[in-house]
């Protein structure tokens, strides 16, 4: 699929985005092949450092939804791990299945999970907006978390409160001080890194992307909201349910996946 000039990307069937991205040979989600992912003992672990009170809003977009930060100062940043330079967080959202069986993005060895948390960040040394960033080869940052459906997560709750005020595509509310670093799992020096793109339109070639090896566990209720969102917006008789936002997986085209640890 990639020697062609177009990679057909099986968009999912809600997008009526292209189906076919020029000269796309370095598309997300991929499989991760454990045993074909080579050690970099180049790899730095993580810096995270994210202000709650940077957090501004959280909303419906008719795909996932969006919890979105300020991100007009360096105060919520990411460094270190395969980064050169400084990124600045500008959103995180979830893609997740109609069942526990599937969700995620992102496999290991195959293996799906439930659902996947993708915190999405800019280069702010190289670029001064997300629009341009996004455009850019090594424009954009983003760290994919595995859910498992297990235990309830605590730091999860305040943002599953909020959902059934964003039911339907459009709607926003304001959403404060939430800390994404409750998000991330305990250890966050174990991960694969890729060259990648965005899951959704304009399915850009931007991404760093940094797959955490150890996943976060929620209940299978805190999932059930997610699923009770709704892709049409309140005026659309047809009301569709949000579920399996995930893009389907794409060609790896030679890439290398890169892992932190042995
Ligand atoms: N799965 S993913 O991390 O690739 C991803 C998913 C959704 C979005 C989004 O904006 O909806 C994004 S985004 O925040 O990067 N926006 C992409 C679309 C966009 C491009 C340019 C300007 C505004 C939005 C990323
Ligand atoms: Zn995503």
């Amino acid at each position: 699929a990639c020697s062609s000039k177009y990679v057909l990307s099986q968009m999912h069937p809600m997008w009526q985005g292209p189906l076919a991205v020029p000269g796309g040979d370095r598309q997300s989600p991929i499989d991760i092949t454990v045993r074909k992912s080579v050690f970099d003992s180049e790899l730095k672990p993580l810096v995270t450092n994210y202000d709650p009170n940077t957090c501004q809003q959280i909303w419906n977009n008719g795909y996932s939804f969006l919890v979105e930060y300020d991100d007009t100062t360096d105060k919520s940043t990411l460094k270190g791990g395969p980064l050169k330079d400084s990124f600045r967080l500008c959103q995180f959202h979830f893609h997740w299945g109609e069942c526990n069986a599937w969700g995620s993005e992102h496999t290991v060895d195959r293996r799906l999970y439930p659902a996947e948390l993708h915190l999405v960040h800019w280069n702010s040394d190289k670029y001064s907006l997300f629009e341009e960033a996004v455009m850019e080869d090594n424009g954009l940052a983003v760290i994919g978390v595995f859910l498992k459906v297990g235990k309830r997560h605590e730091g999860l709750q305040k943002l599953v409160d909020a959902l059934p005020a964003i039911r339907h595509k459009g709607s926003v509310v304001e959403f404060n001080r939430f800390d994404p670093a409750c998000l991330l799992p305990i250890n966050t020096d174990d991960y694969w890194t890729y060259h990648g793109s965005l899951t959704t339109p304009p399915l850009t070639e931007s991404v760093s992307w940094i797959i955490m090896k150890q996943h976060i566990e929620v209940s299978h209720d805190q999932l059930a909201v997610f699923r009770s969102l709704l892709f049409t917006s309140a005026e659309e008789e047809a009301q569709k349910s949000m579920v399996n936002n995930f893009r389907v997986q794409q060609a790896l085209c030679g890439r290398t996946v890169r892992s932190s640890f042995t």
